[in-house]
């Protein structure tokens, strides 16, 4: 069991947070977006051409590892629902998270990577956390949760992301003073092979509870909460001023004004994403951009971190299920 921390980049408004990882030997250390939404540990490298490397960032050398070892003709290649993608070669090698270590990981090194991780000038690469039979190399590798999975005392792992400041992603255990109340659990379907449950209700403010089911994916790579275009109409309904800016493709609202609530239930247990989570940052000096935006044609809702930052979330494999706490 052991616990890392999950630091916010782009702080201001926490676009993805990233933890360390621990990649060779000697260790190379890479800040990684710890990715729920899907399944592949793929890395900036020293086969990423230089061009599409900010300085300063950590890439994985595999050269200088002595127990890297190229898996041959083994490849990969991503596209995410925003339309980045990367793509490359694979290698196993030790990788390291805290103090849990995996020998012989699948690490997949990018030779390719769009434009959006190119300008990304926070991370090194993604740890995907979603189920296996997500991951994309070919042949098929196992996640870094598959393989460090039997060593756990429990097979899970938890998130506990917050607002502007560094949260963390415990693996085997549960931490009992990162919550409040009860924890409410509801089944995952893993049909598409995420963490994917159902939510049976919302409600906006102090409103009344709306009882429409709502199909939803816990997302720790999504930063934004993106909801039916129903009820981000409702949403922004209550927030005078607020308006659907073509120019950005989203809603915005006054900055002066903070937002309702949102809370959504699993079961009968209300979950809060508080109104002063829900500024995505700033458009211009009084214009600001809504956590909540529309899932448009997506065929599940994203609980990215705007909602994931407000709650203590267990990830349960052995059902497998997800719990929800407010905190
Ligand atoms: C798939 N979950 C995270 C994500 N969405 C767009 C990009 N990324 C990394």
């Amino acid at each position: 069991r052991d616990t890392v921390v999950a630091n916010p980049a782009y702080s201001y408004y926490d676009k993805e947070y990233l933890c360390a990882v621990k990649i060779g030997t000697p260790p190379q250390t890479l800040p990684l977006d710890f990715d729920t939404g899907s399944a592949d540990l793929w890395v900036f490298s020293s086969e990423t051409p230089s061009s599409y490397v900010s300085t300063g960032k950590a890439i994985y050398t595999p050269s200088k590892s002595s127990t890297a070892k190229l898996v041959t003709g083994s490849t990969w290649a991503l596209t995410y629902g925003d339309g980045s993608s990367s793509s490359g070669d694979v290698y196993t090698d030790n990788v390291t998270i805290g103090s849990l270590k995996v020998a012989a990981q699948a690490v997949e090194a990018a030779q390719k990577v769009s434009s959006q991780f190119a300008a990304d000038t926070a991370l090194s690469g993604l740890l995907g956390l979603a189920f296996g039979t997500a991951n994309q190399a070919k042949p098929r590798v196992k996640t870094f949760f598959d393989n460090i999975r039997p060593a756990l005392p429990l097979p899970i792992f938890t998130v506990n992301l917050k607002k502007g400041a560094p949260g963390s992603f415990n693996f085997g255990y549960i931490d009992s003073t990162q919550y409040t109340g009860a924890i409410t659990y509801t089944p995952v379907t893993p049909r598409y092979s995420l963490w994917e449950f159902g939510v049976s209700g919302f409600s906006i403010g102090q409103g009344a509870k709306n009882s429409t089911i709502i199909d939803a994916v816990a997302d720790t790579g999504t930063s934004l909460l993106l909801l039916p275009i129903s009820i981000v109409k409702a949403y922004y309904a209550q927030i005078a001023g607020s308006s659907y800016s073509t120019n950005y493709g989203a809603y915005v609202y006054p900055c002066s004004i903070t937002p309702p609530d949102f809370n959504f239930y699993i079961g009968s247990a209300k979950q809060t994403v508080p109104g002063r989570y829900m500024n995505y940052g700033y458009i211009s000096n009084t214009q600001c951009y809504g956590g909540i935006q529309s899932q448009g044609t997506l065929m599940f809702s994203l609980f990215g971190d705007i909602a994931l930052k407000a709650q203590f979330v267990v990830f349960d494999a052995s059902v497998p299920r997800i719990g929800w706490a407010n905190k």
